[in-house]
């Protein structure tokens, strides 16, 4: 790794990172179907990192979920505090400024949060990441907004699941068990300006990898969001309206002995003003067990991974970054 506290990334073109139509993934014809699956793999074993264009969610309900999220966080802070996550079993809820550090040995982030998963029945903590939602009555349209959102997306996140078994030479449905009954957290977050004179690598969120299955981002103008690139410079992933920035987590780095790229980035705003983006994480079903998969190791190779609940696997992770 590189020296942290240098925050200066290579000014490059939104096309150095690959952009794939998932359009095909829809067709009747199969082989259409793996032409996507095809991009897929070229993306994963490359970057990391790609933009998904042409998935089919409308742009109206994109741009709603960026203004109700604007709208959450221009609350006065005590109504945020009200929904505090430690007042939350599941992780739900608000999250305030300085709250994680994604990169060990730098300042906490500088963003604040709202974590929003699939409502379910309360399981007193018993169930990782698991339980009723905290809603902010202050703002009407949110709750509806923010639901709506979620089942687009849990609905292009398992059609990229079946992307990404064909890019990998197995049946189209062979992660149909992991994506019943998935796992997934929205996270609105909110950027304030990069500081004047920010404390050394102290940044708007630390580089990391993505602890789960497949993050989709949704991501404002602002831009800031930095990738790690093959050649190991920080490179930036420009906005590109109407698309989603896709990347792969730890997960998938698992199942592939690390052949998919589980890939480093971090988030630098120095657009001056505020900046607003929303991860979508996918990752599947709690019980799951994530092991490596046929056709990941060559002849005498071995797993680097012991296999592990995508649960037990997500608690190891939360716990590393929130202390
Ligand atoms: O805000 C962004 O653009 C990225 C956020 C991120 O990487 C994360 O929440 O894991
Ligand atoms: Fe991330």
């Amino acid at each position: 790794m590189d020296n942290p506290t240098k925050l200066d990334a290579r000014q490059v073109g939104a096309d150095s990172l690959p952009v794939i139509s998932i359009a095909g993934l829809c067709a009747a014809d199969p082989a259409e179907r793996q032409a996507v699956g095809d991009a897929l793999r070229a993306a994963c074993t490359q970057t990391g990192f790609f933009y998904c264009v042409d998935h089919g969610v409308p742009q109206g309900l994109i741009d709603a979920v960026l203004a109700e999220s604007r709208h959450f966080f221009a609350l006065p802070a005590e109504d945020k505090i009200r929904l505090d996550k430690s007042l939350s079993s599941c992780n739900r809820g608000y999250e305030p400024l300085r709250n994680q550090t994604l990169e060990a040995g730098t300042p906490p982030d500088l963003k604040e949060g709202f974590y929003i998963g699939t409502e379910q029945p309360e399981s007193g903590g018993l169930r990782f990441n698991q339980g009723p939602n905290q809603w902010p009555m202050a703002v009407p349209g949110f709750r509806p907004t923010m639901m709506a959102y979620s089942a687009a997306l849990t609905v292009i996140a398992e059609r990229l699941m079946q992307g990404l078994a064909l890019s990998l030479g197995l049946a189209e449905d062979f992660f149909s068990t992991y994506c019943r009954d998935p796992q997934i957290t929205l996270r609105l977050l909110h950027y304030p300006p990069q500081p004047a004179n920010p404390q050394p690598g102290e940044k708007g969120c630390g580089a990391h990898t993505d602890f789960g299955g497949l993050t989709l981002l949704l991501q404002d103008q602002s831009g800031g969001l930095q990738v790690r690139g093959p050649d190991d410079c920080w490179i930036h992933a420009t906005p590109i309206p109407g698309s989603f920035v896709v990347n792969l987590g730890d997960m998938i780095a698992r199942w592939t002995n690390d052949r998919y790229r589980s890939t480093l980035h971090r988030v630098v705003n120095t657009s001056g003003g505020d900046r607003y983006s929303v991860p979508f994480f996918y990752t599947g079903n709690a019980d799951y067990t994530v092991s490596c998969l046929p056709g990941s190791l060559e002849p005498g190779e071995t797993p680097r991974y012991p296999p592990v609940t995508v649960q037990d696997h997500l608690r190891a992770m939360y716990r590393r970054t929130y202390g």
